[in-house]
């Protein structure tokens, strides 16, 4: 296990952008297989979890091309029909989304496949997919009766049904592994929430052809529709970006340009979270790429106050929220996370992760049920962390590092390579 050292950081100032967005890049992957035709994909995020997508196509007989140099893929998909039979394990290494939006995909197909990852994803909860597929019809078969990975699927004769589902949890993953399924099963599919999530999936269905209909927070498809190919480019992950947004925001006298990013509504929930809290981060050249705004985005230092984050926020800005809990232990009053119980479910239980590192660290915060609650501002001093092998986690506390006093050693720090492989190199850059 590797580890990084930080201490307290000058200004972080420059122009800079951030790797390619990690949901999206999953979907041009899938999308580009499953569609008829040759899909480029430009701006492809090259971590760890966007590899292990390819790599499962590829097992299932799509032809790949990747040039990692240039972040470019380029499929040449032959339909859904067109995926044959993978004579190996599906291994999704650490990443929930490729798991989660293949089984959409493998549950209406005709053959034996069997999906399974590490030991984090192991511990992920998999109902939440491989029951509502069960109701379209679909044959599956896992671990404590398809609870958690490995999930085999026996394939033979698989008609799926379309469904009227109604998501117990907000989650792009599950609407999004429905949809797919949608798109192979006999009439109409409807996937309602609550909350909205992400709709990266909605988007990019309808730029590959496919009829999607979306009226407030309800989604529909019907099946038995095709999609054809087109090419892709990927904006940078706001995701990604909110590393830096957190870092500029905190450091005295920061400021910075982030080109390029994807600002999709559904995604946005860390702007509005910081600008809640007095922050100072404005859009400049919004644009539209390949169906989803994207933007410039300036941030620079501001003093900030305490604030509360709930409801409808919660999964705009579900990834975001280790790192946001960094920033308001600076911040002035009380800060009160709540209704994101969903962090106990990610690649670590994130609620545990960082409320026990902050308080080392010296931060006053006290877990919930489904959040946290942060007393600010306090001084942080550095200590010995680690990423819990959690991107996010690695990431937020290397973040702390920047303001604490003294040193932060982050272990088991390569866990960003999952999704931003070059944060350590950047956050250098940023502070020469
Ligand atoms: O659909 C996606 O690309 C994702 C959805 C979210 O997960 P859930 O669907 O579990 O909320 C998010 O946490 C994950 O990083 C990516
Ligand atoms: C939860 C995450 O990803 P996934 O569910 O794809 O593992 C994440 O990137 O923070």
């Amino acid at each position: 296990m590797d580890k990084e050292t930080m201490t307290a950081s000058k200004a972080l100032r420059g122009e800079i952008t951030v790797p390619g967005d990690k949901s999206i890049s999953h979907r041009a992957v899938m999308f580009g297989a499953i569609a008829y035709g040759r899909t480029t994909v430009n701006g492809f995020l090259d971590g760890e979890d966007c590899r292990q997508t390819i790599a499962c196509f590829q097992k299932m007989g799509v032809a790949i091309q990747y040039d990692r140099k240039r972040g470019t893929v380029v499929i040449d998909g032959r339909g859904m029909e067109g995926l044959n039979e993978p004579s190996e394990l599906l291994d999704v290494g650490n990443s929930g989304t490729t798991i989660r939006l293949m089984l959409g995909i493998l549950a209406g197909r005709p053959y034996f496949s069997v999906a399974a990852g590490d030991k984090s994803i192991a511990k992920r909860p998999m109902a939440r997919i491989t029951e509502p597929l069960r109701s379209m019809g679909a044959h599956i078969h896992g671990r404590r009766n398809g609870t958690y990975t490995p999930i085999a699927i026996p394939g033979g004769e698989n008609t799926l049904m379309g469904i009227d589902y109604s998501l117990p949890v907000a989650s792009a993953q599950v609407k999004s592994a429905i949809l797919l399924a949608g798109l192979q099963a006999e009439g109409k599919t409807t996937v309602r929430e609550e909350y909205r999530s992400r709709d990266h999936t909605e988007r990019m269905l309808q730029a590959f052809g496919a009829r999607v209909d979306v009226s407030g927070n309800e989604v529909s498809v019907s099946g038995g529709q095709s999609l054809q190919a087109r090419d892709v480019e990927i904006p940078g992950d706001i995701s990604s970006a909110a590393f830096l947004l957190a870092a500029a925001s905190v450091v005295h006298d920061s400021s910075l340009r982030i080109k390029n990013v994807g600002v999709n509504p559904t995604r946005t929930g860390i702007i509005d979270a910081l600008m809640a809290m007095g922050g100072d981060v404005t859009f400049e050249n919004e644009r539209i790429l390949s169906g989803e705004p994207v933007a410039d985005i300036v941030v620079r230092e501001k003093t900030l106050n305490g604030a509360t984050i709930a409801g409808s926020l919660i999964p705009r800005l579900i990834d975001e929220l280790p790192v946001l809990a960094v920033v308001a232990t600076q911040a002035k009053g009380r800060t009160v996370i709540k209704d994101a119980a969903e962090l106990k479910f990610k690649e670590t239980n994130r609620i545990d992760a960082t409320t026990k590192q902050l308080r080392q660290l010296g931060a006053q915060i006290q877990a919930t049920e489904d959040g946290f609650i942060i007393e600010g501002p306090t001084p942080l001093t550095g200590a010995e962390v680690s990423s819990y092998d959690d991107h996010r986690i690695g990431m937020a506390f290397t973040i702390a590092g920047l303001i604490a006093s003294g040193e932060t050693t982050i272990h088991g720090a390569q866990a960003s390579a999952v999704s931003f492989p070059e944060f350590y190199k950047t956050l250098r850059l940023l502070s020469e």
